[in-house]
């Protein structure tokens, strides 16, 4: 069997996507199919600079293998002498955080079926040994049907390795263990899943704050509050993952079946979700 050896001339390109630190994405369609892809071009001189090379590796590694209606796709990925180039599916509806910014808040129906599709992706995820440890609205897109998927697994690992990289980006979505450097596993995402909920709902995320020491603070002594429009089911859910013991928070199939999140979630959303293959295979 012939592996396809890809290069760029294979694609037209289209206008940009956005602009990263890395390097930009930009629409395309593959020339002899016609199939419309999101190509994600770094570049390598920039990947060594900030040291980044081995998260992109790791990126590749865990995206390449992953398959669900609620993760970004990576079909395929090839370099050049200066480039590195990942083709990704492409998604119609664009990023969920500006979205966010649009409406500045979430309904509660709109919310859980997010939470639902999240919490989704990341129990299949967590079904093979990988914790995303990067859930915020920033690395969420959203499909042709209004589905969200997951994106940008750079900061992703395989479980069990309690592999500590200097933290950059926001902190607002860290858990109390990743901030005093304990050991961690899949739960890290339970709790990143309740900050989303919340900023979801209420449009910015639970800990938020001027300066980072601040933030640190209001984590470590899980200090937020709610604003009087959450409902109690809300505020049930995010309460029962914003636990300082990872081992008290609820997981993720306790999260698709909590009452909250049910009385807003369609049948079929449901049934899909209990098929163990991926309906888009
Ligand atoms: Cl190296 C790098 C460069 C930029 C970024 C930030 N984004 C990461 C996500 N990118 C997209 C990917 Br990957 C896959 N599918 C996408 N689809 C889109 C998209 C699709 C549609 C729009 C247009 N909006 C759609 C919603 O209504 C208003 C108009 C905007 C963006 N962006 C991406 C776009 C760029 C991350 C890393």
């Amino acid at each position: 069997m012939v592996i396809k050896q890809w290069a760029l001339s294979d694609f037209d390109i289209g206008r940009p996507l956005g602009k990263g630190k890395f390097g930009n994405v930009y629409l395309a369609r593959e020339k002899e199919k016609g199939i419309v892809v999101a190509l994600k071009i770094l570049f390598k001189s920039q990947l060594v600079k900030s040291n980044v090379e081995h998260q992109l590796i790791r990126e590749i590694e865990i995206q390449a293998h992953l398959s669900h209606p609620n993760i970004l796709r990576m079909y395929n990925y090839f370099h050049d002498e200066k480039k590195i180039i990942l083709i990704l599916e492409y998604a119609l509806g664009g990023e969920l955080f500006k979205e966010l910014q649009r409406k500045k808040r979430f309904d509660e129906p709109t919310s859980a079926k997010y939470i639902f599709q999240v919490s989704d992706a990341l129990n299949y995820c967590h079904s093979k040994k990988v914790i995303h440890r990067d859930i915020k609205p920033e690395n969420i897109l959203i499909g042709s049907n209004g589905e969200v998927k997951i994106a940008d697994f750079g900061w992703s690992v395989h479980a069990g390795k309690s592999r500590r990289e200097t933290m950059c980006g926001t902190l607002d979505y860290l858990p109390p263990e990743m901030i005093t450097r304990a050991k961690y596993d899949e739960a890290v995402d339970y709790w990143s899943v309740g900050v989303l909920c919340y900023e979801f709902l209420v449009g910015k995320p639970p800990f938020e704050t001027k300066t980072k020491e601040d933030t640190y603070k209001r984590i470590r002594n899980i200090s937020y509050v709610f604003p009087s429009f959450v409902s109690a089911g809300a505020r049930d859910l995010i309460g029962k993952l914003l636990v300082r013991d990872p081992k008290q928070r609820i997981n993720l199939v306790q999260v698709m079946e909590h009452h909250w999140v049910m009385s807003h979630v369609r049948r079929e959303a449901i049934d899909r979700a209990s098929q163990s293959s991926d309906p888009n295979e």
